[in-house]
């Protein structure tokens, strides 16, 4: 299972390059990578496992932070309608997004990243994105909220992007054109 000992922290290389398409269908390594990802968010949110393994609680996962620099990244989360966003993004690609930009008013936090870094981060308010699945097949997605917030904040670390890159270095906190804030 991934422990915090295997998320690699700001300042590895690894973070910072953009990392290659994974060959489908996956090898037996890869589909096990995709599999230990999406159960280290759903570890991450047992209280009771997190606890015990000292996990850091986060909704989003990407290879680049387990030092595998491959373009796939794990999401779990709560869906708006109580159901649970749940899956493993291959090669994932946003197609189109909407003009208006949204940001977690609370900032963004990091698995990767062990200090606050604050100020908002701007984001697509609503993608459509594509991606495969470890099943096999293509899928298309629309997203808003913090699903989309999420899949933009993930697929930045496959590109060595962090979320701080998008901060405003002058004013953390000003406000951002064209954008409503996610509470
Ligand atoms: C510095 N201020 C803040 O962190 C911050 C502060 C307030 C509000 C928000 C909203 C913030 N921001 C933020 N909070 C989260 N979580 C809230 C806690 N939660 C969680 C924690 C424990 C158990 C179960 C769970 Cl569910 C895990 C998810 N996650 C992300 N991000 C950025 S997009 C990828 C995602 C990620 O998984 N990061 C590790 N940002
Ligand atoms: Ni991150």
């Amino acid at each position: 299972m991934i422990l915090m000992d295997d998320i690699v922290r700001e300042g590895h290389p690894v973070l910072r390059q953009v990392a290659a398409e994974v060959e489908l269908p996956l090898s037996a390594d890869d589909r096990q990578l995709a599999e230990d990802m999406l159960t280290y968010l759903k570890n991450s949110q047992d209280d009771e496992i997190a606890e015990k393994y000292g996990l850091r609680g986060g909704i989003g996962l990407a290879a680049p932070q387990v030092n595998v620099s491959k373009r796939m990244f794990a999401l779990h989360m709560p869906d708006d309608d109580g159901q649970f966003l749940s899956f493993v993004a291959l090669n994932p690609k946003i197609v189109s997004h909407s003009v208006e930009k949204t940001y977690l008013s609370g900032g963004e936090g990091c698995l990767s990243v062990d200090r606050e870094v604050p100020g908002y981060v701007p984001r697509y308010k609503r993608i459509t994105v594509k991606f495969h699945t470890i099943e096999g097949n293509e899928l298309k997605l629309r997203l808003k909220g913090l699903p989309a917030v999420a899949f933009q904040h993930e697929l930045d670390h496959l590109n060595g992007i962090m979320f701080y890159d998008h901060i405003n270095p002058v004013n953390p906190f000003s406000e951002i054109p064209d954008a409503s804030p996610l509470e």
